[in-house]
């Protein structure tokens, strides 16, 4: 896509932690915990190299999405709300994905993290950071280690997303070009505000999927695997 990561938007968003912040839903255990996030747009292979990282260096993969699509499944009293969203491209409150991220990380037992497609907004991003540094346990105040960003053509990721044929109900035309829109919007942003603190790791996403997951091992070899 080409997209230029120079700006930087660092917008206050107010954010009502009394929601996230239960003494039971808080971030795991007692332990230093170690959080990337993986951002790009739709299509552009996030969930593809979250795999291979998983096996080649030990990380935990939370797709924000597939947790989102597991609570429509589950009959939640939040699905239908979930599944209007996701239709429509929007972006879920972030207590509500927050909620579900944090249980993920709880029952998952590691301490290293890729949250995959999340935080999305300004508002994702300031709900998390709030309930990252107020949590009660010091240990885990989280600052994200930092942000892999999967660089790619709108082009290739409507080629990607229409060959993909997972039956999502997101992957249609109409769908897919609100989507970019979404992500253009609001999701840069994020990954511009993390480009200012230094913490944004670009990877040019339009190559073959070998040749991205080169590039991606180098940028995890610090974290290198407790797993073979
Ligand atoms: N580098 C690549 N070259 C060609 N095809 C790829 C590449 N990476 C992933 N794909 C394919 O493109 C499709 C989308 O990939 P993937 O699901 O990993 O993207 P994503 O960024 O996680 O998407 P979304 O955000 O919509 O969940 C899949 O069918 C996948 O096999
Ligand atoms: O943090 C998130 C993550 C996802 N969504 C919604 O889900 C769809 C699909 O997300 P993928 O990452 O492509 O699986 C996305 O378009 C949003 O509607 C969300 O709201 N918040």
């Amino acid at each position: 896509m080409g997209t230029m990561l120079d700006a930087t938007v660092d917008v206050p968003v107010p954010v009502e932690t009394s929601k996230l912040q239960d003494a039971d839903e808080s971030f795991p255990g007692d332990k230093k915990i170690t959080v990337v996030f993986v951002l790009g747009g739709p299509g552009s292979g996030k969930g593809t190299q979250c795999a291979n990282i998983v096996q080649h260096f030990g990380f935990t993969h939370l797709s924000a999405g597939d947790l989102l699509r597991a609570e429509i499944k589950s009959g939640s009293e939040n699905g239908t709300m979930i599944q209007n969203m996701i239709k429509e491209g929007k972006i879920v409150p972030s207590e509500v994905t927050i909620k579900l991220l944090q249980r993920a990380m709880r029952e998952s037992g590691n301490d290293k993290f890729l949250i995959d497609g999340f935080p999305r907004n300004e508002e994702n991003r300031a709900a998390f950071e709030e309930v990252i540094q107020t949590s009660p346990v010091p240990q885990t105040k989280i600052e994200p280690e930092f942000v892999l960003f999967f660089d790619c053509s709108e082009e290739e990721m409507q080629q990607r997303i229409l060959g993909r044929n997972q039956g999502r109900e997101d992957d249609n035309i109409e769908t897919i070009r609100k989507r970019f829109k979404v992500f253009m919007e609001s999701s840069l942003p994020v990954i511009e505000y993390y480009n200012s603190k230094g913490k944004v790791r670009k990877i040019d996403a339009g190559k073959p999927i070998e040749e991205v997951f080169e590039d991606v091992k180098e940028i995890f070899s610090p974290y290198s695997a407790q797993v073979a």
